[in-house]
C-alpha cells in the first residue's frame, strides 16, 4: 500500500468509527513487530485496560514452547471462556498460517461470546501479509495493522528482510521503548520508519502505553468508561506454537532437562551475501539471516549464583542471540516465579510477580541466528541446574557480603530499609515519591534496567501490588563496595531523569537528589 492510501485507510477508519459504520461486527487488529519489540506488552496493556470490552487474542509463537501463553496466563483466561489453547502442528507459521490458525479464527467467529475485537499477535519472525490473507479467507474484517518497534535497536536490525516486510504493510507504528532510547536514536528511527512505511502514523511509546482507541477500532469503546471489572469479563488468549522440527532430548544426572530446537529460514534468505558482520548486535544483522530457537526446561531449581556469573555472562558475549524469554525457578528464592526477558540491545531482566500456581519449573526459549551458540547457552543453563547447592546457598561470606551491602543501603536516605530475610539475597529499593507522583515501581524498574544494562551486576525484582523491590545476590567473587558504587551511580542517573521536571523545593525530591 502506498503512503497516501495508507493515510486514507487510517482516516477512513477514524471516520467510520465516528459515524458508527462499524455496526456490531467484531473488529480486528493485527499486531506485528520484530522479536522483543513489545507486542506482548501491548497485549497486556490492552487486556489490563479493556474495561468491559470483550477481547479475543490469538498469539503466534516462533519457538516450539508456548512461553508466551505462560507469560500471559493464557490457559486460565481461555478456560474462563471455555476455549482450549491451540497448537499448530503443520507448517511454519512464519510462511504458512493455514490449518490450526484458520480453525482458531473460525472458532472465534462462531463463538457465542460476541467478541468486540480480535487481536492477533504474530510471532516476531512472521510476515504479516500471510495473516492478512488468512483473516480475509475466514471473513474477518481487518481494521488495522499495528507494528511495534524497539526505538533503541531499530537501526541494528533494519537490514533483516523480515523486519522490512513487517513494516511495509502497517497503518500505525508504535515506536516503543522510548525510555531506553536517546533522542538521537528516536529521531533516527522515525526517519527510517518514514522511508520504510510510506507514511504510516508513528506514535512514540513506553511499554506500549497508548490509548486503546489508537489500536482498536471498536464501536463499543464507551464501555471503557464503565467500571473496570477485569475478573468478571476476562479477555481470551489462544496460543499457537510451531512444530518441533528437531527434538533431541538431553537428560542430566539429577534433573529432567528437556532441550528442543527448531529452525526457520525466511523465504528471501541469502546468508552471508550482504553486510553480515559477526561482531555483535551492535554491528547490525544481515539482510538474509536465518533463525533458530532452542528450548530449555527443567524441574530442578537453577542456581542464581551460577546463572548470573556464568549463563548471563555467556549470553552477553554471544553474537547472535536475539531473544530469550521464559520462567525461572531459582534455588536461592524458591517461592518466587521469575519471568526472564532478554531483548533488544542485550537488555535483561528477571521479575517475579505471580506466585507459582503449579509445580515450579524453569522453561526458557532462546532465539538467534547461530544454533551452536544457543546450544552452548542451553548447556550452561543445564549446568546451573546441576550446580552444587552448598556453593550457591550456604556460606558465610555470602551472608557477610549481604549484611555489608545492606548496611550501605541503610545509610542512604533515598532507599527503603533493606531486608535480609532471604539471605544471602538482599531486598532493597528506592522510596517512591507520592508528592511527585513517581511510583516505587517506576523508580526501581528504571534502576534495575540501568544497572542490568551496564552488565556488571545483575538485579532481579519482585513486584506485588504497589510494592516493587530489587534483589541482589553478591557471590564470593563480588566486591561489595564496587556493587554499591554501581547502584549509587545508576540511582543518580535514574533520579535525575525521572525527577528533572519537578520543583526542587519539595522535601521528598530533595531527599532523592542529594
Ligand atoms: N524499558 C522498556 N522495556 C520494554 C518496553 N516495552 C516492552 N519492554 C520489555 O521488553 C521485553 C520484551 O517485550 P515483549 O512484549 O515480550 O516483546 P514481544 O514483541 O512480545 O516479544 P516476542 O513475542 O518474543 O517477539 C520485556 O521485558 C518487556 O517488559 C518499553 O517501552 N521500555
Amino acid at each position: 500500500m502506498e503512503g497516501n492510501e495508507m493515510s486514507m485507510a487510517f482516516e477512513n477508519r477514524v471516520f467510520n468509527r465516528r459515524s458508527g459504520l462499524g455496526g456490531g461486527r467484531m473488529g480486528c487488529t493485527l499486531v506485528t513487530g520484530f522479536l522483543g519489540s513489545g507486542k506482548t506488552t501491548l497485549l497486556k496493556h490492552l487486556l489490563d485496560n479493556r474495561g468491559d470490552l470483550r477481547l479475543a487474542v490469538l498469539v503466534n509463537e516462533f519457538a516450539d514452547s508456548d512461553v508466551d501463553s505462560l507469560l500471559l496466563d493464557a490457559v486460565r483466561l481461555n478456560q474462563a471462556f471455555n476455549l482450549s489453547t491451540v497448537t499448530l502442528t503443520h507448517g511454519c507459521a512464519c510462511c504458512d498460517v493455514s490449518g490450526p490458525f484458520r480453525e482458531s479464527l473460525q472458532r472465534i467467529v462462531d463463538s457465542k461470546h460476541n467478541f468486540d475485537c480480535l487481536i492477533v499477535e504474530t510471532s516476531g519472525l512472521a510476515r504479516p501479509d500471510k495473516f492478512v490473507a488468512e483473516l480475509k479467507e475466514v471473513g474477518i474484517h481487518l481494521d488495522l495493522t499495528v507494528a511495534v518497534v524497539d526505538a533503541e535497536s531499530l537501526d541494528k536490525i533494519i537490514n533483516i528482510d523480515i523486519v522490512k516486510n513487517q513494516l511495509q504493510h502497517v497503518d500505525i507504528v508504535l515506536l516503543n521503548k522510548c525510555d531506553l532510547a536517546t533522542l538521537g536514536q528516536i529521531s533516527n528511527a522515525e526517519d527510517i520508519l518514514e522511508g520504510l512505511t510510506g507514511g504510516a502514523k508513528v506514535v512514540r511509546s513506553q511499554f506500549c502505553r497508548v490509548p486503546l482507541d489508537l489500536v482498536i477500532d471498536c464501536t463499543k469503546l464507551q464501555a471503557l468508561n464503565a467500571k473496570k471489572e477485569n475478573e468478571t469479563v476476562p479477555g481470551v488468549l489462544s496460543h499457537e506454537s510451531l512444530p518441533k522440527m528437531v527434538f533431541p532430548w538431553y537428560t542430566s544426572d539429577n534433573s529432567s532437562v528437556q532441550i528442543s530446537t527448531s529452525g526457520y529460514t525466511g523465504n528471501e534468505t541469502s546468508l552471508g551475501s550482504e553486510t553480515w558482520s559477526n561482531d555483535s548486535l551492535d554491528s547490525g544483522f544481515p539482510h538474509g539471516a536465518s533463525f533458530s530457537s532452542a528450548t530449555f526446561e527443567t524441574e530442578v531449581p537453577l542456581s542464581l549464583v551460577s546463572f548470573q556469573s556464568i549463563v548471563l555472562k555467556s549470553m552477553r558475549c554471544t553474537r547472535s542471540l536475539l531473544r530469550a524469554k521464559g520462567i525461572i525457578w531459582f534455588a536461592e528464592d524458591r517461592e518466587s516465579r521469575f519471568v526472564l526477558q532478554w531483548s533488544g540491545l542485550k537488555r535483561v531482566e528477571a521479575i517475579s510477580g505471580h506466585p507459582w500456581e503449579s509445580s515450579p519449573k524453569s522453561c526458557v526459549v532462546l532465539i538467534g541466528t547461530d544454533n551452536s551458540e544457543l546450544q552452548a547457552i542451553i548447556l550452561q543453563l543445564s549446568a546451573s541446574a546441576d550446580y552444587p547447592l552448598e556453593v550457591s546457598s550456604e556460606p558465610g561470606n555470602l551472608r557477610e557480603h549481604a549484611r555489608c551491602f545492606a548496611g550501605m543501603v541503610s545509610g542512604d536516605g533515598r532507599f527503603k530499609e533493606p531486608l535480609l530475610h532471604k539471605e544471602p539475597l538482599v531486598i532493597f529499593g528506592l522510596k517512591g515519591s507520592p508528592l511527585r507522583g513517581v511510583k516505587e515501581s517506576r523508580l526501581n524498574g528504571a534502576l534495575m534496567r540501568v544497572v542490568n544494562g551496564k552488565g556488571k551486576i545483575f538485579l532481579t525484582a519482585t513486584s506485588s501490588g504497589e510494592d516493587y523491590n530489587l534483589q541482589i545476590l553478591l557471590d564470593e567473587d563480588s566486591s561489595v563496595t564496587e556493587a554499591w558504587d554501581e547502584i549509587r551511580s545508576a540511582t543518580s542517573i535514574v533520579v535525575s531523569k525521572l525527577c528533572k521536571n519537578f520543583c526542587p523545593c519539595r522535601s521528598d525530591l530533595a531527599a532523592h537528589v542529594h
